[in-house]
């Protein structure tokens, strides 16, 4: 058979590994079922193009396995009788709708063309098929994949049915690798810069392939196979699918109540148990704030969580749903103690698994040494992980959803970690630059019992303006604080507070 062949005879070891581990699943899948039981979900994306390759190719070793002697020439690997189905929809590209055609046609395939929605095309047809098992496209990485296995029942709610996963633990260079090496056609938005095709609604071309503005701006792209990084293969769908939207608020000026409630808020979380036990001082925190509020960010808790799954996962649940971003560091490699990005996982019940781009980084970066299977650190949150590259650091961030996780253990090193990262989140449009917060400190000698009434006066007039107040000692002066996004109303409120002393009451401090 042409694809065992073609496969066969490259020298691409990992993709002989990823194949013969899919036609395993599929001869498995097809020992189990009759052919009449079971049917390919087929919808002429790349990841369902490889998987029709695949099964024509697993078919027909089942079929020459179990039946070699009474093999029918008529019969031979041309004929394919495992049905195949189609959700046609009218908000697919019709690049996607005539390249199924085109294959089925190609290919002989038998198509049953669904016109509902998934799940209730899907009862519908297992009413009238004797359908157990269905074979998908699905990858580690796809959103839909979470918690999948090769061999998955469907999900509660769903008809009951066996989804069987061949590709499932295939990456996107690999999907790459068995298009090219096997010669198959593919769809060609492919080569238009498209690297995972939706609905023409949420889908467009990935801009991490565009290589030229022409003069009157039309902007070219290179075929999906050259996207360097298969992380960001979803970088062409439109934003519901990346991450929460992050609803960074750059009006300084409104002066209503809910207004400190609409600004962006960051949660940190420094994991330790020597910073518990007062053996190191925490060298991140207090300049993680500095450079969030810089930023215009409220930081709305700081905390100090133990090394310990339980204790991180709990901790990252509360403040992932309270704040726009969780800000995460300590606990982070390969030591036992390490368990900051499991808890992560926890928290967002996803589990563990082996993310190969990362490994790719850890090799360059530790040797041979770590190879996947064996490389803990190589293993990330499944579904929700988004690794982001920048070329002046040695490994790259990692995002699971809003949470952002951080490898700087002093000031220096988060330094370089943060200017990285709000390059990045910038380019990809995660973080919208707030207005910076600006502040003004006055201090005085007044007592606090003289400076309190006044005060309060001036926090409910200047609701916009946040006033507080600290000692540098007990015996010694206070330090009044006036923070907010417009510089007016700050130098308005600290005004009106003068006004009501003697002058000479406060002195500015820079
Ligand atoms: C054959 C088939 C079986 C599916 N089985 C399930 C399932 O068991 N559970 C589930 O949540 N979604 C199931 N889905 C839905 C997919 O996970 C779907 O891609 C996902 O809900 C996202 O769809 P959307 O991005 O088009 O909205 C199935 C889809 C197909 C085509
Ligand atoms: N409209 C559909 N009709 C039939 N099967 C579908 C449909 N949409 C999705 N599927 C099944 O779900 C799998 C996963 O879909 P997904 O969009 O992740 O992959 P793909 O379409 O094959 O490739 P790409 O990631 O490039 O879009 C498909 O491979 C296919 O088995
Ligand atoms: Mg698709």
């Amino acid at each position: 058979m042409e694809i065992d062949k073609a496969v066969r005879e490259s020298d691409d070891i990992r993709l002989k590994t990823k194949y013969n581990n899919a036609i395993y699943v599929i001869q498995r899948a097809l020992a189990l079922y009759s052919v009449e039981e079971v049917a390919f979900s087929f919808n002429g994306g790349k990841d369902s193009t490889v998987l029709l390759h695949l099964l024509r190719a697993g078919y027909y070793m089942h079929k020459a396995g179990t039946n070699l002697s009474t093999r029918d020439p008529v019969n031979d690997e041309t004929t394919f009788p495992i049905r195949t189905i189609y959700f046609e929809s009218s908000s697919a590209f019709p690049e996607i709708n005539s390249f199924t055609y085109d294959t089925a046609f190609v290919y002989k395939l038998q198509m049953d063309i669904i016109r509902l929605d998934f799940k209730s095309g899907l009862e519908a047809l297992l009413k009238d098929k004797p359908i157990r098992a269905i074979f998908l496209g699905v990858r580690i990485g796809d959103p839909t994949a979470v918690g999948q296995e090769q061999f998955s029942p469907s999900s509660p709610g769903w008809p009951p049915f066996m989804r069987v996963n061949p590709i499932l633990d295939w990456s996107y260079r690999d999907v790459w690798a068995f298009l090219l090496t096997c010669k198959v056609q593919y769809c060609s938005l492919y080569d238009q810069g498209y690297t995972s095709i939706g609905s023409i609604h949420d889908t467009v071309p990935n801009a991490l392939l565009c290589h030229t503005k022409t003069d009157n701006s039309e902007e070219k792209y290179k075929p999906a196979y050259l996207l360097p990084d298969g992380r960001l293969e979803r970088a062409g769908r439109v934003k519901k699918l990346t991450s929460q939207p992050l609803n960074a608020v750059s009006n300084g000026v409104n002066h209503e109540e809910s207004h400190w409630k609409s600004m962006s808020t960051a949660s940190v979380i420094a994991v330790g148990d020597e910073i518990l036990s007062g053996t190191v001082e925490d060298r991140v925190g207090s300049v993680l704030c500095r450079k969030l509020h810089s930023i215009g960010w409220v930081v709305s808790h700081v905390s100090i969580t133990r090394n310990d799954i339980d204790a991180v996962a709990d901790e990252v649940d509360r403040q992932k749903s309270t704040n726009d971003m969780v800000f995460i560091y300590g606990g982070v490699g390969p030591l036992p103690s390490d368990v900051t990005v499991a808890g992560i996982a926890k928290a967002f019940g996803v589990r563990m698994a082996p993310d190969e781009e990362f490994e790719e980084y850890l090799r360059h970066l530790i040797g041979e040494r770590c190879t996947g299977d064996r490389n803990e650190m190589a293993q990330l949150p499944e579904g929700i992980t988004e690794l982001m590259h920048h070329d002046k650091l040695r490994v790259p961030l990692i995002k699971c959803q809003n949470v952002i996780i951080l490898t700087a253990t002093n000031a220096a090193e988060l330094e370089k970690e943060w200017d990285c990262l709000i390059e990045l989140m910038k380019s990809n449009e995660l973080l919208v630059m707030t207005e910076p917060f600006v502040s003004k400190r006055l201090a005085t000698t007044l007592s606090d019992v003289e400076a309190a009434q006044p005060l309060s006066d001036i926090a409910i007039k200047f609701p916009d303006v946040y006033t507080g107040a600290y000692r540098e000692s007990r015996g010694g002066s206070i330090v009044i604080t006036f923070t907010g996004k417009d510089e007016a109303r700050i130098r308005a409120a600290a005004e009106a507070l003068c006004k009501k002393f003697h002058p000479g009451a406060f002195s500015e401090v820079d």
